[in-house]
C-alpha cells in the first residue's frame, strides 16, 4: 500500500483519529470525557449500550444508551455491536451505528471502554489510538469508587481485584496518562497533546473499520 502522507501537507483537512480511552473503573473516564464536553472539544463521543440501571445524574443517550438486558441480547442476535462484554455483571456494547456515524462525522472520535473491550477494539482496528488512564496508586482508585457511592463495599472490591490484570495488558496501549487526584485537568491537557501530536504525524494512522 501507498504510504499514507497528512493530508494537511495538500492544504487538506487531517484524517480523523480514533481514540480510545480506557483503564480501571474508577480511574474517572468518564470524568474526563464529561470534561472534554465541558471545554467544548470538538470530538464525537461515542456512546455505547448498556444494561445496567441509570446513575443518578446520568442522561440517556449521553452518558449511555440504557436498554434492558432483553433488548441487548436482541442486539447481539441481530449483529448490531461492534464489540460487546459482560462488564462487572451488565451487559455493555457499541452499536455499530453509532460507530459508523462517528467515523463518518470527520471529527475525531473518542471511545471509552473497559481493557478487554480494548483489546477487541485494537484486534478490529490497530490503528486507532490507545490511551490507558491510571490511577497515581491503589489506595486512591478505592477512594473514588467508595466516594462515588455507586457500588456497594463489595462490588468495589470485586472492580479492584481486576486491576492487576488490567494493568497488566498495558503494553497494548499506546500511551499512559495519570489521573492524579484533583489534578482531572492536567489529565485532560495530556490527552490534548497526545491527540495534537498524533496529528502532526507525517504518516498518520487511518482506521477503517
Ligand atoms: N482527578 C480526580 N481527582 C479526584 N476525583 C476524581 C478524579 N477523577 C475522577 N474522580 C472521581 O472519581 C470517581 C470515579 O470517576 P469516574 O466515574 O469518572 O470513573 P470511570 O473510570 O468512568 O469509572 P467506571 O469505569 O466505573 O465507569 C467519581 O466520583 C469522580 O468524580
Ligand atoms: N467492553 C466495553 N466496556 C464498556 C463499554 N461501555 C462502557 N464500558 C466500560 O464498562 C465499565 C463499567 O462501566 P459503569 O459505567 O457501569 O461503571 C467501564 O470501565 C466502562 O468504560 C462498551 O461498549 N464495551
Amino acid at each position: 500500500m501507498e504510504p499514507f502522507l497528512n493530508p494537511v501537507l495538500q492544504g487538506k483537512p487531517p484524517q480523523p483519529l480514533l481514540v480510545v480511552i480506557s483503564g480501571p473503573s474508577g480511574v474517572g473516564k468518564d470524568s474526563v470525557l464529561m470534561r472534554m464536553r465541558e471545554l467544548g472539544f470538538p470530538f464525537h463521543f461515542v456512546v455505547t449500550a448498556n444494561s445496567r440501571p441509570q446513575r443518578p445524574g446520568e442522561i440517556d443517550g449521553v452518558d449511555y444508551h440504557f436498554v434492558t438486558a432483553e433488548r441487548f441480547r436482541e442486539m447481539i442476535d441481530n449483529d448490531e455491536l461492534l464489540e460487546w462484554a459482560e462488564v462487572y455483571g451488565q451487559y455493555k456494547g457499541i452499536p455499530k451505528s453509532e460507530i459508523r456515524q462517528a467515523m463518518a462525522s470527520g471529527r475525531d472520535v473518542i471511545l471509552r471502554i473497559n481493557v478487554d473491550g480494548a483489546a477487541t477494539i485494537k484486534r478490529l482496528a490497530p490503528e486507532a489510538v490507545f490511551i490507558f488512564l491510571a490511577p497515581a496508586s491503589l489506595d486512591e482508585l478505592r477512594h473514588r469508587l467508595m466516594l462515588r457511592r455507586t457500588e456497594s463495599p463489595e462490588e468495589v472490591e470485586r472492580r479492584l481485584a481486576m486491576v492487576a490484570d488490567e494493568l497488566a495488558q498495558l503494553p497494548n496501549f499506546d500511551y499512559v496518562v495519570i489521573n492524579h487526584a484533583d489534578r482531572l485537568d492536567e489529565a485532560v491537557g495530556q490527552i490534548r497533546a497526545i491527540i495534537s501530536a498524533e496529528k502532526a504525524r507525517v504518516y498518520p494512522r487511518r482506521v477503517i473499520l
